[in-house]
């Protein structure tokens, strides 16, 4: 899908000003890497956040969703930036949040925000390293009854996300990719 190419490298530019982090560092996987993406810094920073959820929208203007969110936390600014930038062009677009484990007190739901038991969903990620976190959003989205129409991350760190995640039957789109980030 077409998105906005002088968005896109401002974005790049304040995601490898901001986020970049080169150094040793553990993965949520386990595994080690010389560098990592503290997207956190990007996603909640002014300037940065509307550029993602313009962009989000536009890399997926061709799926048909209601809802978009992603397993805690680091998917709960994306959907919320997309959120905004769709109301900004007025149109739809509401926001959940995936819980890493059913709360115990209270409602008791694993999946915050509106009711998508039978809804078209998009799954939304900051950074994809194997694609676990937010396969573990997909099947609770599915266990809940959701069609989940796809997943977009912001960075994909090339790493076996897509294959992942796209073996599970679900379209897989990133924003931005190593190359755009000079890693
Ligand atoms: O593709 P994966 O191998 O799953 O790795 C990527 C995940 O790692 C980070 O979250 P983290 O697990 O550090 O948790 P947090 O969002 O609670 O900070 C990041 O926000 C992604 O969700
Ligand atoms: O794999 C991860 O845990 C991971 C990598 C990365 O670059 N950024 C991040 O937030 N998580």
């Amino acid at each position: 899908m077409l998105v906005d190419q002088n968005a896109k490298s401002e974005l790049a530019r304040l995601v490898s000003e901001l986020a970049v982090v080169r150094g040793r560092v553990v993965l949520s996987s386990g595994k080690e890497a010389d560098y990592y993406v503290d997207l956190r810094r990007a996603t909640l920073q002014h300037a940065a956040a509307p550029l993602i959820g313009k962009l989000l929208r536009q890399l997926t203007a061709d799926w048909d969703y209601v809802a978009a969110g992603g397993l805690t936390l680091g998917a709960d600014p994306v959907a919320c930036a997309m959120m905004h930038a769709a109301a900004a062009q007025g149109d739809v677009l509401d926001a959940f949040v995936v819980r890493k484990a059913t709360k115990e007190h209270g409602m008791q739901r694993r999946i915050e925000g509106i009711e998508v038991a039978g809804q078209r969903v998009l799954a939304v990620e900051d950074t994809s390293t194997t694609g676990s976190s937010v396969l573990t959003a997909v099947q609770a989205l599915r266990e809940a009854g959701a069609e989940v129409v796809g997943v977009v991350t912001v960075v994909d760190r090339a790493t076996g996300a897509k294959e992942a995640i796209e073996a599970q039957g679900v379209p897989y789109r990133h924003l931005l990719g190593l190359d755009d980030l000079s890693l």
